[in-house]
Order: structure tokens, then C-alpha cells, then sequence
């Protein structure tokens, strides 16, 4: 019980450079465009993690990292015990099969098939023959756990903006992923069903010990995650955990003498 938790994802000076269209008016300067800079995070199993900043500091792409979506273009990332950033596409897309979950803020549901067989999808494209044979009862038993189960048949176009989230949900977890990332999950959603959902993610993660990776503009919800992250011009600061011997002390240990939260509140409202 006491061993210390194993490290779920462990980002080692990630960098992200991207070329950008080329202008032939355009200096060597100008070509290129630095995302992400020497990024280093550790992701305990099982922990919660919120990655905030502004529009356009390079979260999703981040995200897109750390998921095996995406390739840094320095830079190491390692999945529990694979060096993910060596891996091809086939094999990162295999990890992502088996071992990840994915909720996006545009549900991403497949508009062609019922809510069922949406949630099946992840299960019966599985290598795992027992979650393969047990796709449809998994997939019940996920919408029903999400309060759909009156819901199977209809077709995503039927459904709500937050049923439609529900289902994704229930998708994600279908395949009892290891690791499960959500890009502003409620942010499609009014206020009431945002929060049904949020309610809902967090609910299931902490029923099922899954390590959860979310990027937020949302700081309400990010407080709601055990660790938040700031991306700001391409680097990340974290909130320091406040211990119950100094609960005042909330300042981070970036240059600035600024708390995190009003960093983060800066850097989301200076991006409108
Ligand atoms: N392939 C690409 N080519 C050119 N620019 C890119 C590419 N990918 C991302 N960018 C730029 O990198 C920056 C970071 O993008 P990213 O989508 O990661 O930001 P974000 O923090 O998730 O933004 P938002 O909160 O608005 O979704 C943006 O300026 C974006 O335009």
C-alpha cells in the first residue's frame, strides 16, 4: 500500500515547432512557429490533471503529445513503460485503441450509427476477444450508467448536446482505458448540462482509477482536477500543492511574484 504510485506519462523537454506556410517575402524567422517549448510533466496513475492557459497556448497541441496523436519535434514521451515518441503511427494507434480514452468538446460521435453502436465501436475494433464478445452488454451497461439507457437506438442527430456528450463518455470508457483525455469537454454545453457532464466525467474516473488529462479554459473546473498546469508562451507552470502547514501559500514557482490563478485568469482573459 505504501508503494509510491507508478508514473502514468512522463513528458521530458517536449518541444513542438511547426513550419508554417512558406511567404517567399517571409525571413527564416518567420518560418517557423514555436509551440511548445522544453515542456516537462509527470502524471502519477490515477491523479487528475487540469492543463489550462490561453486560447491558442498550444494545450490541445500538447494534449495531441502526450496521446500519441502527435509527435514532439524534440523531446521524449513515455506511455507507463513505452518510450511512445519511438513508436510508428500504427504502433502509437494501438496504444490508443487499447489503453486511452478520448472526449472532445465536438463529442465526435459517428453520425450514422445509434447510441449503441457508437459505444460498441471501441470494443469491437478491440484485440481483446473477451471485449469484443461482450461489446454490446458493455456498451448497455455504459449507457446506462450515464442515465441513456431509454436512449440506444437513437441516432446522435436525436440527441441533445449533453446526451450526445454522455455517449462519448460512456465510448470512452468502454474499453476501461488506462489514461483518458478530454479537450474542453463541456464547453459545447449550457451551464446546466456542462455541469451534468462534468459531474459525471468525474464520477466514473474516480469509480474506475482512471488518470485523467484535461484541457480546460473552464478554472472552475480545472480546480476540480488534484493538479493544474498553466501553458503560457509555450512553457508550463505549475500550481504548487498547498500543504496543510502553509494553506496561504499560493504562489508558484515561476518567475513572477503572481499566484497561479491570477496568472491563469490573465492569460485566458487577455486572449478575448
Ligand atoms: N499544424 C499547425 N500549423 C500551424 N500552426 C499551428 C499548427 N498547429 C497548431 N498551430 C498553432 O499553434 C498554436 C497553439 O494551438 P493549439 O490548438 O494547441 O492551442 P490551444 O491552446 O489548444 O487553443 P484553443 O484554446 O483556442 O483551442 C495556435 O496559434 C495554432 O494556430
Amino acid at each position: 500500500m505504501n508503494e509510491s504510485r507508478k508514473s502514468a506519462l512522463v513528458a521530458t523537454k517536449v518541444s513542438k515547432q511547426v513550419t508554417l506556410p512558406s511567404a517567399s517575402s517571409a525571413s527564416s524567422d518567420e518560418k517557423y512557429l514555436r509551440i511548445l517549448n522544453d515542456i516537462e510533466l509527470t502524471i502519477q496513475d490515477g491523479e487528475s490533471i487540469a492543463i489550462v492557459g490561453a486560447s491558442g497556448s498550444g494545450k490541445s497541441t500538447l494534449l495531441g503529445i502526450l496521446a500519441g496523436l502527435d509527435l514532439p519535434s524534440t523531446g521524449e514521451v513515455h506511455f507507463y513503460d513505452k518510450a511512445i515518441h519511438t513508436l510508428s503511427e500504427e504502433q502509437r494507434a494501438q496504444i490508443r485503441r487499447t489503453e486511452v480514452g478520448f472526449i472532445f468538446q465536438q463529442f465526435l460521435l459517428v453520425p450514422s450509427l445509434t447510441a449503441l453502436e457508437n459505444v460498441m465501436l471501441p470494443a469491437e475494433l478491440s484485440d481483446d476477444p473477451e471485449l469484443r464478445n461482450s461489446a454490446k452488454q458493455k456498451a448497455q451497461q455504459w449507457l446506462d450508467k450515464v442515465g441513456l439507457s431509454h436512449r440506444l437506438e437513437h441516432f446522435p442527430n436525436q440527441l441533445s448536446g449533453g446526451e450526445q456528450q454522455r455517449v462519448a463518455i460512456a465510448r470512452a470508457f468502454i474499453t476501461s482505458p488506462k489514461l483518458l483525455f478530454a479537450d474542453e469537454p463541456s464547453a459545447n454545453l449550457d451551464t446546466e448540462n456542462g455541469k451534468l457532464v462534468e459531474d459525471l466525467l468525474f464520477e466514473l474516473n474516480q469509480k474506475a482509477n482512471t488518470t485523467l488529462v484535461l484541457v480546460t479554459h473552464d478554472l472552475e473546473l480545472a480546480e476540480r482536477c488534484q493538479r493544474k498546469v498553466l501553458l503560457t508562451n509555450g512553457h508550463l507552470v505549475e500550481k504548487p500543492v498547498v500543504t496543510n502547514d502553509d494553506p496561504t501559500d499560493q504562489r508558484s514557482e515561476s518567475n513572477t511574484d503572481k499566484p497561479l490563478d491570477i496568472q491563469v485568469a490573465e492569460a485566458i482573459t487577455n486572449a478575448f
